[in-house]
């Protein structure tokens, strides 16, 4: 797989002190609100499962799954959730986590639809930011990384369902996809 990286952006170190320090802040400013953890699948998992062990106060995990649709390679910001929540969201205080935000159509759309289900607060946690590709203006309120626009792989991050599992996060080489 190494093979295939151009670049480490982020290294496992790199990345396990991030976690720590917004995980640390997360339990300072939900210490009293059994918040709502939601991971975005499939992208957030691996984000997820660091996260909530660096998050030292009562919470609760739950998962969600969305697809996006519209034509071409472009997605048309209208979301469908394929997983829903096994539990009420109702008076909760929901932190929605992702591995990237980029051109923000997902999140803008999930957010506002978990806000009229009566959700008692929403922030977003994104483990890494492409901000020059937003198209769609998303809040963001705990952040790990800016990110250059390239394309990236690792730390769950894929390339047709590959390189989730590096324990990194490095630039996929253009000769991968190239000619595909
Ligand atoms: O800001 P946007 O342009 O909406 O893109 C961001 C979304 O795209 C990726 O997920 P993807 O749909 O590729 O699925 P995955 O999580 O299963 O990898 C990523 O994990 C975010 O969920
Ligand atoms: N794997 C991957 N998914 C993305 N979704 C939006 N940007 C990216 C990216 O750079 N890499
Ligand atoms: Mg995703």
């Amino acid at each position: 797989m190494k093979q295939d990286i151009e670049k480490v952006l982020l290294s496992e170190e790199t990345i396990a002190a991030k976690v720590k320090e917004l995980g640390a802040q997360i339990a300072k400013d939900y210490a009293d609100k059994n918040p709502l953890i939601v991971s975005v699948l499939r992208g957030s998992f691996v984000f997820m499962a660091d996260l909530v062990r660096a998050i030292d106060v009562p919470c609760t995990v739950d998962f969600m799954s969305v697809s996006s649709y519209g034509g071409g390679t472009t997605s048309s910001g209208e979301v469908k959730i394929t997983k829903d929540f096994d539990v009420s969201i109702e008076g909760r205080h929901l932190i929605i986590v992702e591995d990237i935000l980029d051109s923000g159509r997902t999140l803008s759309y999930l957010m506002k639809t978990l806000k009229a289900r009566g959700a008692a607060s929403i922030a977003l946690c994104t483990f890494l930011d492409k901000p020059e590709r937003r198209v769609v203006p998303v809040e963001v309120a705990y952040k790990g990384f800016t990110v250059p626009d390239a394309f990236i792989v690792g730390y769950g991050l894929d390339y047709d369902q590959k390189y989730r599992n590096l324990p990194y996060v490095g630039v996929l080489k253009s000769s991968v996809y190239e000619g595909k």
